[in-house]
C-alpha cells in the first residue's frame, strides 16, 4: 500500500466523519464558504470537529477571510491548520499564521505556466501548498468544481514543503495524478459525494483505496 495522505474537504455530518476514519483518511476538511453546499457553520464544524479522533486532522477552509471571521472560528472550532482558498497575499498567509498560530495551508490555482511562479512566492511564507486547478471564469465557487488542471505543469517539480494535489480527482485518475506529479497528498470534495454536500461513504473508501493502490511498474 502506497504512503499517500488523503484530504476529504466539505464534511457536514457526523457520519462523514465515520466514513473517513474507516477509510483512512489523514485531513477533514470543513468548508465556512457560505455559497459552497459544502458549507457548514462554526458551531456545525465545532460537533464535527469534536469527533475526529487523533491522527485525523482537523481543516478550516476559509476564502479571503477577514480577522472576526477567523475569531469567530477558531474560538469554538479545535483545528490543526487553515486553508486559505481565495486571494489572500503571501503578506495574509503570514499574517494569518502569525495571529492564530496554526499552520496555514495556502491554496494556488493552476492553469497555465503563467501561474507557476505563485507556488515559490507562497512556499515561503505558507506551511503546505494545495496545487488546485484555477476556477474557470464566472464560476460560482473559487475550488470544488471538479476540474482538473494539467498535471504536466508541475510534472517533475520538487519543492522544499509539503504540499496537496487537488482539482478533479477522482477514484478514477488519481493514480495517474500521483503516478505524473509525485504527490503524496492529494485533496477532494465533489468526486466523493452522491449530491453536492453529501458525502458518500463506498465513494470515500473507493477514492482511498485507488489512491493508496501501488502503483504498476512501467516497463
Ligand atoms: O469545495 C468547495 O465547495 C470549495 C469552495 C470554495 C473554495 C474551495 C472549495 N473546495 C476545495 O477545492 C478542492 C478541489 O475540489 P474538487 O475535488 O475539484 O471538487 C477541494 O478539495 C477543496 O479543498
Amino acid at each position: 500500500m502506497a504512503d499517500i495522505r488523503v484530504k476529504i474537504c466539505g464534511l457536514t455530518r457526523p457520519q462523514d466523519v465515520d466514513a473517513l476514519v474507516q477509510a483512512g483518511a489523514a485531513y477533514a476538511g470543513f468548508n465556512f464558504f457560505p455559497k459552497s453546499p459544502r458549507y457548514v457553520t462554526p458551531v456545525q464544524a465545532r460537533e464535527l470537529a469534536l469527533d475526529c479522533p487523533p491522527g485525523l486532522a482537523k481543516v478550516a477552509l476559509v476564502v479571503n477571510p477577514d480577522d472576526a471571521l477567523l475569531d469567530e472560528i477558531t474560538a469554538i472550532v479545535p483545528l490543526d491548520f487553515i486553508q486559505l482558498h481565495g486571494q489572500e497575499t503571501p503578506e495574509r498567509v503570514a499574517e494569518v499564521r502569525a495571529r492564530y498560530g496554526l499552520p496555514v495551508i495556502k491554496a494556488v490555482g493552476l492553469s497555465s505556466e503563467d501561474d507557476l511562479p505563485k507556488i515559490d512566492a507562497f512556499m515561503a511564507v505558507a506551511d503546505q501548498l494545495l496545487i488546485d486547478a484555477k476556477a474557470p471564469k464566472g464560476a460560482k465557487l473559487p475550488g470544488g468544481n471538479g476540474l482538473p488542471f494539467d498535471w504536466r505543469l508541475i510534472a517533475g517539480r520538487r519543492w522544499p514543503k509539503p504540499w496537496l494535489l487537488a482539482g478533479g480527482l477522482t477514484a478514477d485518475n488519481v493514480a495517474e495524478a500521483i503516478a505524473m506529479t509525485g504527490a503524496v497528498q492529494v485533496d477532494l470534495a465533489s468526486a466523493v459525494e452522491s449530491a453536492p454536500g453529501v458525502k458518500d461513504p463506498a465513494k470515500i473508501a473507493a477514492f482511498i483505496t485507488a489512491a493508496q493502490a501501488d502503483p504498476v511498474p512501467r516497463f
